[in-house]
């Protein structure tokens, strides 16, 4: 084997062994890079808020485009995924429902960790749903063992613009964002699609902003 092998290297012209330096070089230092840059990065984000505020038409509305006006409260937690591209960024987002109301508490914290994103979504016709973000705030900091609570991305959402009715202002809402964290805030509404898609959007930037960091 050693002879072959010696035989074969005698052989090899200087040309050659230039050719392969080159192939090396490219396959590793332009090819690669550009193949993992391309990469699709898979990110987390968890929708939070009291029950009925509009959590699972907003993943409904992103994800499928479709409107459910008569849905039913969630049990426990449900996701979807749907890829797509941010600021030439290839992102599938796994996007992850849970049920707001208190009785089923024990079924949706376990789902918490690993969370890239908090989304925390309260109802511009309900002033109780908006006055306990703080606590659903809480809740995920606690049950996602987050270590530099400062520093996560959370997204706040005022769903359901679309109706008549309002009891939180936009001035007050804005003001508990920046109070609590500068947090972006988008007033959306699944059943009119309105801001659905920026909303999310923003929450990948977000990530990859604290990412970059
Ligand atoms: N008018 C209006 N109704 C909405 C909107 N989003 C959701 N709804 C309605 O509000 C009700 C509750 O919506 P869900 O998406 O089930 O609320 P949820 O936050 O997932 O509730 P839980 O699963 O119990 O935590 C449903 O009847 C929806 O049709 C909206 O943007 N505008
Ligand atoms: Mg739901």
């Amino acid at each position: 084997i050693i002879n072959s092998l010696k035989i074969l290297l005698k052989n090899f012209s200087k040309e050659m062994l230039l050719g392969f330096f080159f192939f090396f070089c490219l396959q590793n230092c332009i090819l690669l890079p550009i193949t993992m840059s391309g990469k699709s990065l898979l990110l987390k984000v968890i929708l939070l808020g009291d029950g009925g505020v509009g959590k699972s038409s907003l993943m409904n509305r992103y994800v499928t485009n479709k409107f459910d006006s008569h849905a039913f409260h969630t049990i426990g937690v449900e996701f979807l995924n749907r890829d797509l591209e941010v600021d030439g960024r290839f992102v599938t987002l796994q996007i992850w429902d849970t049920a707001g109301q208190e009785r089923f508490k024990s079924l949706r914290t376990p789902f918490y960790r690993g969370a890239d994103c908090c989304l925390l979504t309260f109802s511009v016709d309900d002033h109780l749903s908006f006055e306990n973000l703080g606590n659903w705030k809480k809740e995920f900091i606690y049950y996602a063992d987050v270590k530099e609570p400062e520093k996560f991305p959370f997204v706040i959402l005022g769903n359901k613009i679309d109706k008549n009715e309002r009891h939180v202002t936009i001035e007050e809402a804005q003001a508990w964002c920046v109070e609590s964290g500068n947090y972006p805030y988008f007033e959306t509404s699944a059943k009119d699609d309105m801001n659905v898609d920026v909303a999310f959007e923003e929450a990948v930037r977000q990530v990859l902003a604290v990412e970059e960091q």
